[in-house]
């Protein structure tokens, strides 16, 4: 069997914690199922800041670009609030985003049936949510130059951020969410502001047009991303896919993520365009949580996030459907038996921190593979 390659960026604060229970699911795959994982290892963010004053080091980000996939935890932390902005924890993901060409940001927002309750809205608007955030990753105002702080001179500093978009960019992330939607509910909803952004317009065109020319099967509306934001606190059920661009996604789905209990739940796939000849993406998979410099090294982090992650790895970079289904299955099941992390406790449950709650994981899913 051809190996299948994955390097492993842990990165700061919790990602580490987090990633060292993916990597006992890793091992038992291999050693159980022969399933032929080959991993490697790099420094990102402000671990790697440390040893190279860069945020990703060219061997690592050379590494990234080789493998098959690549798993992500998180970066940043207060340790590096006054490095020069280039080299910032943050600046290491971006640049694998970029660098990558990881377009599509897929953050499923999924509430478990044992977590109705663990979620700040009331059981009966989360019990079954299912939704998909496609988030755009690889332009807007992340991304879009001028991007600088200029002295004015008179005692004021001018910030400019540069929100961009190309047709080509709205058009292949909207076929993405056309593309999954069929999959699933086959409803779109798209999220941007025409109303005060020429990049709204822009959005709004773009996304029609592609609708009306390849996919009007599926049903779409459109919301203006305020509104929408309200829309998944007050109804969360009324969505099935929603894409919107980067800066609209990235705060969208967390709020998405407290629907379904903790941003310690939330998982996400990044992913390129197929290869013209061997029709592979490029993949980075990663939680939708940062580093949380709060709980860092007390073992209380929810892996979850993390494990999910790597489900979603073993569907779209390795077509493992049948493993990444019985991995949330196994997740599932420890939520059902009252298994709980710190961030999604309720009474009667058994707390637990990040080790027990990936071993327990991890059992789960050996009972399920058996
Ligand atoms: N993909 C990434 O690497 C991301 C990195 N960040 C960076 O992370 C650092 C901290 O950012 P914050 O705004 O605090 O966001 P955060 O996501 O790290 O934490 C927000 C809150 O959620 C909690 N939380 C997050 N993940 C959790 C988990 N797995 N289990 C239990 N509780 C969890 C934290 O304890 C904290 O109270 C910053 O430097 C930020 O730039 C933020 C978001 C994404
Ligand atoms: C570069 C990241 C820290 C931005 C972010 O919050 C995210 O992608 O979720
Ligand atoms: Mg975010």
């Amino acid at each position: 069997m051809t190996a299948r390659n994955l390097l492993l960026l842990p990165g700061d604060g919790i990602g580490p914690e987090a990633m060292a229970e993916v990597r006992k699911i890793i091992a038992y795959m291999n050693e159980a199922h022969g399933a032929g994982f080959v991993t490697d290892e790099g420094l990102v963010g402000g671990s790697a800041y440390d040893a190279h004053g860069a945020a990703i080091s060219e061997e690592d980000m050379a590494k990234a670009l080789a493998a098959d996939a690549v798993l992500f935890g998180a970066v940043g932390g207060p340790k590096w609030d006054d490095v020069p902005y280039d080299v910032r924890p943050e600046a290491g993901l971006l640049r694998l985003r970029k660098d990558l060409e990881l377009f599509a940001n897929l953050r499923p927002a999924i509430c478990y049936p044992a977590l109705a309750n663990a979620s700040s809205l009331k059981p009966e608007l989360v019990e079954g949510l299912d939704i998909l955030i496609v988030r755009e990753l690889t332009g807007g105002v992340y991304f879009g130059e001028p991007k600088t702080i200029t002295d004015l001179g008179n005692g004021q500093k001018r910030a400019i951020d540069t929100q961009v978009y190309d047709t080509y960019e709205i058009e292949r992330i909207s076929a993405v969410a056309f593309e999954l939607a069929r999959t699933r509910g086959n409803r779109v909803c798209s999220m941007e502001k025409r109303n005060v952004m020429k990049s709204g317009v822009l959005w709004n065109q773009v996304v029609t047009a592609t609708h009306k020319d390849k996919f009007s099967d599926v049903k779409l509306d459109h919301m203006l991303a305020d509104a929408g934001g309200m829309q998944l606190v007050r109804a969360p059920k009324q969505f099935d896919v929603i894409v919107t661009d980067n800066l609209f996604g990235d705060m969208l789905s967390d709020v998405a993520a407290m629907l379904t209990g903790s941003l310690g739940m939330l998982p996400s796939a990044s992913l390129g365009a197929p290869d013209g000849k061997t029709g592979k993406r490029k993949a980075l998979y990663e939680p939708v949580h940062g580093s949380a410099p709060d709980i860092a090294g007390t073992g209380v982090a929810n892996p979850i996030a993390m494990i999910a992650s790597f489900a979603m790895c073993l569907r779209y970079s390795f077509n493992m459907v049948t493993e990444a289904d019985r991995l949330e299955k196994a997740i599932a099941n420890v939520l059902d038996k009252g298994i709980r992390t710190g961030d999604i406790m309720a009474e009667g449950c058994r707390q637990v921190g990040t080790v027990e709650m990936g071993d327990a994981i991890l059992a789960e899913f050996k009972a399920l593979s058996a």
